[in-house]
């Protein structure tokens, strides 16, 4: 089976999670991309959820597909939320933000009574870290952000390059929120509650991707078939 694949099979174990008139978080990435293709097919034939997204491409996704979409303002407690990951360890310690989208889906997470992360096998590692951490910084002041989190993440015991993302045609990034994305290649992360704190503080700092006790349960899909992390139900 294909990435792609394997993707899609995550993304249906995970509908059979949804019940009528559940609040879902509707994640971003191409795996969480599939299940809200798939849930907007269940929508298509009579389901009823009501879903707020963690990004703009995924409500575009969301609204095309005739999906009831909501805000957190309206809707401030989501029952499940599905999304991506860009690591995944034994803990249930996720990286996540490769699609820029950390900060919407970290506060939808954090409304939700359960989230489960959907992935191929691939993003499974013993220890976080290989993954270029991103972290959402505001624009003002932005070396001088880079120099404090340099330092944070050094005190922490980590160490790498914090590379400024650019698009394809080398302009800068702005996420939803009109923010920076810097990417910490740290090359492993020995101690990431530590390291999160260290950045949780670093005036500029937005929001980082390491989430720390908010996947209940991971749904990891390899050519063996499904395993599952944690408590998904
Ligand atoms: O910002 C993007 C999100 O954190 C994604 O959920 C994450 O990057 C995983 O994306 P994908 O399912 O495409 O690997």
């Amino acid at each position: 089976m294909s990435p792609d694949d394997l993707k899609k099979l995550a993304a249906a174990r995970a509908l059979e999670l949804v019940r009528p008139g559940m609040r879902l978080g509707l994640g971003t990435g191409s795996t969480a991309k599939h299940f809200v293709d798939l849930l907007g097919a269940r929508v298509a034939a009579g389901l009823d959820v009501l879903c707020v997204a963690t990004s703009e491409v995924t409500q575009a996704q969301a609204e095309s597909l005739g999906i009831p979409m909501s805000t957190l303002d309206e809707t401030p407690e989501l029952d499940l939320t599905v999304d991506g990951a860009d690591e995944v360890d034994p803990q249930l310690r996720l990286i996540k933000g490769a699609g820029a989208a950390l900060l919407r889906e970290k506060i939808v997470a954090a409304a939700s009574k359960r989230m489960v992360v959907i992935a191929d096998d691939s993003k499974l590692v013993a220890e976080l870290g290989r993954f270029p951490l991103p972290i959402e910084v505001v624009p003002f002041g932005l070396e001088a952000t880079r120099r404090a989190m340099a330092a944070a993440i050094t005190a922490s015991g980590a160490a790498g390059e914090l590379r400024l993302r650019k698009r394809p045609d080398g302009t800068v990034l702005l996420t939803d929120g009109g923010h920076y994305i810097l990417d910490a290649h740290l090359g492993r992360i020995a101690n990431p509650e530590l390291l999160g704190a260290a950045l949780n503080v670093v005036p500029g700092v937005v929001e980082h991707g390491l989430f720390l006790g908010l996947a209940a349960g991971a749904i990891l899909a390899s050519g063996d078939g499904l395993k599952i992390l944690g408590a998904i139900e």
